[in-house]
C-alpha cells in the first residue's frame, strides 16, 4: 500500500447477475506519479477494475462490495484505439470538443491546443489538418490520439487498458516511450493493465497479478518477479517464451 495514496481501491466486489464475484474483495492504492501494473490471464477482471475506478462499469455490472476512494480525476486509454474514437468525426475536432468541454476553452482556443496535444503527440503536421479521420491514420498513430483525448482531461490518474495490444512490436516500444516521458512531464499516476511482463516491469513500480476475479499476489515488481510467492504468479514468470539459441551463437 502506498504512504500517501490518491487513489484506494479496498476489497472492490463487482458482480453481473450470473457471476456474483467477476471481481472480488479487490484491494489496491497508489500514490501520486506511481506506476501500478495489473496483470493476469485474460478474464480475471483488471478491465473491470479499471472500468469501475473510471466510473463506467458495462450494463449488467455493479459494484456490490468495497469502496474507491480517489482524490485525483481519472481518464482512461482502452484496449481498442481505432473503435476508441469516432469514424464520423475530424480527429482534431474529436480532441478540440473534449477540451472545450473538459477545460472549458473557446472554439478557437480549444482547436488551437488540440493542435498544440497532437503534436506533443508526435502526431504529422499532415494528419493534423481539419479533414483529417480516424480512417486515414495507422493503429499506432489512433493511438496516439486515445492518449491526447486522455490526457485533454488532465487527468491525476491515467488508467491503460492494454494500451498497446492492437500494436505491431515496433510501435509498441515507441507508445510505452511515449507514455513514460509523458508522465515524467506531467506527472500523472497510472494503474497499467498488461499482458506483458517485460512491458510491466518496465514501466510499473508495484505489480497486482489477477486470477479469476482475484488479487493472488501485490508487491513492488522487482522483488515480486524474482521471487513470486504464489504458484500462479510463478506459472505466469514461466510461461514467458525464452528467445530461442541461435546455432553456434549465444542466447540474445
Ligand atoms: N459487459 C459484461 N457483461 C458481463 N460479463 C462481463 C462483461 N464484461 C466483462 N465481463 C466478464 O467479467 C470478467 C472479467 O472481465 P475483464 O474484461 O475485466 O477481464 P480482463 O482481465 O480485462 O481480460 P482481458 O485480459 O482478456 O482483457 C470475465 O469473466 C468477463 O467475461
Amino acid at each position: 500500500m502506498s504512504m500517501n495514496p490518491i487513489l484506494e481501491v479496498e476489497a472492490l466486489t463487482l458482480s453481473s447477475r450470473a457471476n456474483p464475484k467477476l471481481v472480488h474483495n479487490v484491494s489496491f492504492s497508489i500514490g501520486k506519479g506511481e506506476t501500478l501494473g495489473l496483470v493476469g490471464e485474460s478474464g480475471s477482471g483488471k478491465s473491470l477494475t479499471l472500468r469501475a475506478i473510471l466510473g463506467l462499469l458495462p450494463q449488467g455490472i455493479e459494484q456490490t462490495g468495497g469502496q474507491i476512494k480517489s482524490s485525483l480525476s481519472s481518464a482512461m486509454v482502452f484496449q481498442d484505439p481505432r473503435g476508441s474514437l469516432d469514424p464520423l468525426c475530424p480527429v482534431v475536432k474529436q480532441l478540440a470538443e473534449v477540451i472545450s468541454y473538459r477545460q472549458g476553452l473557446s472554439r478557437k482556443a480549444s482547436h488551437q491546443a488540440a493542435l498544440e496535444l497532437l503534436e506533443v503527440l508526435g502526431l504529422p503536421l499532415s494528419l493534423r489538418q481539419k479533414d483529417r479521420y480516424p480512417s486515414q491514420l495507422s493503429g499506432g498513430q489512433c493511438q496516439r490520439v486515445v492518449i491526447a483525448l486522455a490526457l485533454a482531461c488532465k487527468p491525476g490518474i491515467l488508467l491503460c487498458d492494454e494500451p498497446t495490444t492492437a500494436l505491431d512490436v515496433t510501435v509498441q516500444e515507441q507508445i510505452i516511450e511515449t507514455i513514460s516521458a509523458l508522465q515524467q512531464e506531467l506527472g500523472f499516476a497510472m494503474v497499467f493493465v498488461t499482458h506483458n511482463l517485460a512491458v510491466a516491469s518496465a514501466m510499473c513500480s508495484r505489480l497486482c497479478v489477477m486470477r479469476q476475479g482475484q488479487i493472488v499476489e501485490q508487491g513492488d515488481t522487482l522483488s515480486l518477479l524474482q521471487a513470486p510467492q504464489d504458484a500462479y504468479t510463478q506459472m505466469l514468470i514461466n510461461s514467458v517464451l525464452p528467445v530461442p539459441v541461435l546455432e553456434g551463437g549465444e542466447q540474445r
